[in-house]
């Protein structure tokens, strides 16, 4: 028999995946799964349990939560020999990764895809040694504002809480001096931010890094050089449709390693969350884990 260990954040999104919980098992243990449970305690837990089930070699890992539980699973399968498959049930505000791979926010629509058991091998990047991420690395002080809203404002308000926050943001708008190195280019400049991406679906915005693929072994590298407020506005509004790119303002370019170095003070923004201060080297892993996708995904 196959084993499943579904690794889940109570906290996550508006608490929603424990009430259909029995449900989540009742179909896995028909598809053939005997099935078990961690509920995530705080900061990193999910990281130690993927570690764990790795070791009790389960064949499939589940993580249900927001983007920060699906990241903490990843950061404890990625450095394994042996990596179970991933099984993705977004029940958190932001669900950046669930969106690239086009599983449902329906928790049992999102094991449906699980159960149905097609998967495909995708890129993640790393960090210096020892960090991984399944989305989206950033740097800037712009970039700061998604780990600045607290999980309980989050929590209530859901995606809002980022538009509030951002506005508040506004005064803190000011550029960074950085060394970013990548292919044989060297950017030594004052940038507004960089975002390294290995999906097209950051942040609510769809058309961020248009030709991101998950899994071609590159990261789409978009740079915003230094602005003002006004300038700011009118790239973000182009880039909800993806015309930023088109801007002078923004260097994008595909690689799949980059180095950067700042003078200043820069906070590293890994999935959303804190992930420390930079300099960093930002590696894409190709095709380095296994997820469950629905069946038509391209
Ligand atoms: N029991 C818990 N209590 C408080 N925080 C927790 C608990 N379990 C995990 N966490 C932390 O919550 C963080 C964020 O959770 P998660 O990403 O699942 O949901 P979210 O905050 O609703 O959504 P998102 O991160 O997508 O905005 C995780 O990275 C983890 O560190």
């Amino acid at each position: 028999m196959k084993r499943a260990r579904i690794i889940y954040n109570p906290t996550s999104g508006r608490e929603a995946f424990q009430k259909e919980l029995p449900e989540v098992l009742k179909k896995l243990e028909q598809a053939g799964y005997e099935t078990s449970t961690h509920a995530t305690t705080g900061e990193g837990d999910a990281t130690e349990a993927a570690r764990t089930a790795v070791e009790r070699r389960y064949d499939i890992v589940i993580a249900a939560g927001g983007d920060g539980t699906i990241n903490e699973v990843v950061n404890g399968l990625a450095e394994q020999e042996f990596r179970p498959k991933l099984g993705i049930i977004p029940v958190g505000t932001t669900n950046d990764f669930a969106r690239a791979i086009r599983v449902s926010r329906n928790i049992q629509k999102a094991v449906d895809i699980i159960v149905e058991g097609h998967t495909r091998r995708l890129d993640i990047g790393r960090v210096n040694e020892d960090q991984y991420f399944i989305n989206i690395a950033g740097g800037g002080k712009i970039t700061e504002l998604t780990y600045e809203v607290p999980s309980k404002l989050k929590t209530m308000l859901g995606q809002l809480a980022y538009y509030i926050k951002g506005i508040e943001m506004l005064p803190f708008f000011r550029p960074t001096r950085v060394k970013i190195q990548y292919n044989d280019e060297v950017i030594d400049d004052e940038i507004m931010m960089f975002l390294l991406s290995n999906s097209n679906s950051v942040g609510g915005f769809e058309k961020l890094a248009p030709d991101a693929k998950l899994d071609d072994g590159y990261f789409d590298l978009l740079i915003l050089k230094k602005t003002n407020i006004a300038d700011f506005v009118l790239i973000a509004s182009m880039a909800l449709r993806g015309n930023h790119i088109n801007s002078d303002k923004i260097i994008y370019a595909k690689t799949n390693s980059v180095t950067i170095e700042t003078e200043d003070k820069m906070q590293l923004n890994i999935d959303g969350e804190y992930g420390g201060l930079l300099p960093g080297k930002f590696v894409n892993l190709y095709q380095h884990i296994e997820f469950f996708v629905p069946e038509n995904f391209q």
